[in-house]
């Protein structure tokens, strides 16, 4: 494709992903679903110039302030010409077969007007920049993360900036991660274990796991190694009666099961049928029997309401802002509001005592989010604690000690001693940000 042509495809993409209406990812499927001839390079630099724009937006379109035509071929210009930089570092400035590299294809792409506008851009230093074109993020969400992180914001800012690495859970179940690492190695991937979950495997880019055996036997699963660390907290075991009460797609339903060794039963609920729709295939290449998909009409359901007393462990992945994972939807930055996080509150704790009362006396409740605002997180535990003097919370701290994952003290914060809560962020821990709270049901 000409760089023309494919710098014209990025600004129609980005005019419809600024629109909001839908989830960016949405808005890309969609988009390649229309254009099916755009190849997998094609495809990757459409895509990351779309998140580049959606990143730092209020940077870009600060820039497009100058410059002429259409807003949205601005932005895109500015994307396209960071992503191509990007990919052109990465591949140690290689000629393509056109005999290009990347600054001559975006000297293609653009007019010479283009090129001086994008010239002026490039000569701007950080040091003249506003506060908020240097971090990107909504200014109702700087004072709640400045609160939280200090020092740290603009370390945290940068990270969220960035795309988020490739992480591979093992399946436990038949696999070993040190030997589907050296399985991929031969297939030309390269893996190293992740830092904290024992199940990790992070990939050097971005490779398409479509056509790996290992993927398709179901020896490895696309999960981040946060949402390991939420799943494994649940040290759900063999024979237990487990819910994952807010399954979704069934990330975190995979790794119960296999804790489970595929024995007991594993109920997977979700009020969408559409979501647990998507669990069936990765269920059926999983190879577990144990697991029991049913959509609820809302949390209390007639089939969770006969459950009550009755389970070991319930896992609470509770709808939240996401605001955790901008490194993959940077667009929930600008789709999210405060009013819209209030809601989610609501439901959150009416989740959360819904599903409490599933848990038998010893049995174990976990509350998770990927959210980084204290709202959804410390503020729902501590009321659900008070509510519950049943509910004895457990410091996360020596959970994540009792599952092997090393120095998890370290991803602990909250409580007295500071180990009451796991919360991760993506500038400390190279995961997307999530928070869980644990308790046991005293006897
Ligand atoms: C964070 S997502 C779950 C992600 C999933 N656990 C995973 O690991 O892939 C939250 C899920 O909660 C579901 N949900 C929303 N309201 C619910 C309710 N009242 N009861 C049960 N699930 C609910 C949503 O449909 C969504 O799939």
């Amino acid at each position: 494709m000409h760089p023309k042509q494919l710098l014209d495809a990025c600004a129609e993409l980005v005019k419809r992903a600024m629109t909001f209406e839908h989830a960016a990812d949405s808005v890309v499927s969609y988009f390649f679903r229309e254009n099916r001839y755009l190849g997998p390079r094609e495809r990757a630099t459409l895509a990351e110039t779309t998140y580049t724009v959606l990143r730092k937006k209020l940077l870009f379109e600060g820039l497009a302030h100058s410059g002429s035509g259409p807003r949205e071929r601005r932005l895109a210009i500015l994307g396209f010409a960071a992503v191509l930089r990007e990919q052109g570092k990465k591949q140690g400035n290689v000629k393509n077969k056109d005999g290009q590299d990347s600054e001559t294809f975006i000297k293609a792409a653009l007019t010479p007007q283009e090129l001086k506008w994008l010239d002026a851009c490039d000569n701007i230093k950080p040091e003249e920049l506003m506060e908020s074109h240097r971090h990107n993020l909504p200014e109702w969400l700087v004072e709640p993360l400045k609160a939280q992180v200090g020092d740290e914001f603009w370390a945290l800012a940068a990270s969220m900036e960035k795309a988020a690495p490739l992480d591979l859970r093992v399946n436990a179940l038949n696999d070993k991660p040190a030997e589907v690492r050296k399985e991929l190695e031969k297939a030309g991937i390269k893996a190293k274990p992740t830092p904290f979950s024992p199940l990790g495997l992070r990939v050097d880019g971005k490779p398409a796991l479509a056509k790996v055996d290992a993927f398709n036997r179901g020896a490895i699963e696309v999960q981040d190694e946060g949402s390991q660390l939420l799943a494994l907290m649940l040290d759900a075991k063999r024979g237990e009666m487990v819910v994952d009460f807010c399954a979704g797609a069934g990330g975190k339903t995979l790794a119960i099961g296999a804790s489970m060794r595929n024995t007991g039963r594993l109920y997977a609920f979700d009020v969408s049928g559409h979501r647990l729709d998507a669990l069936k295939p990765r269920l059926a290449r999983s190879g577990l029997s144990n697991v029991h998909p049913a959509a609820i009409a809302h949390e209390r359901d007639e089939r969770v309401k006969r459950l009550a007393g009755k389970i070991d462990r319930v896992l609470v992945d509770a709808p939240c802002s996401g605001l955790g994972t901008l490194r993959r939807n940077p667009d929930l930055k600008w789709r999210q509001s405060p009013k819209a996080v209030e809601e989610l509150t609501v439901k959150q704790a009416a989740i959360l005592e819904s599903s409490a009362r599933l848990v038998k006396a010893g049995g174990r409740l976990i509350y998770a989010t990927c959210s980084i605002l204290p709202q959804e997180n410390e503020a729902i535990a501590e009321a659900f604690s008070a509510a519950h003097p049943e509910f004895e919370p457990l410091n996360a701290a020596d959970v994540l000690e009792q599952i092997k994952v090393v120095d998890g003290e370290k991803l602990c914060s909250g409580g007295e001693d500071g180990k009451l809560y796991l919360r991760l962020w993506p500038h400390q821990h190279e995961t997307d940000g999530f928070f869980a709270a644990a308790w046991v049901k005293k006897a």
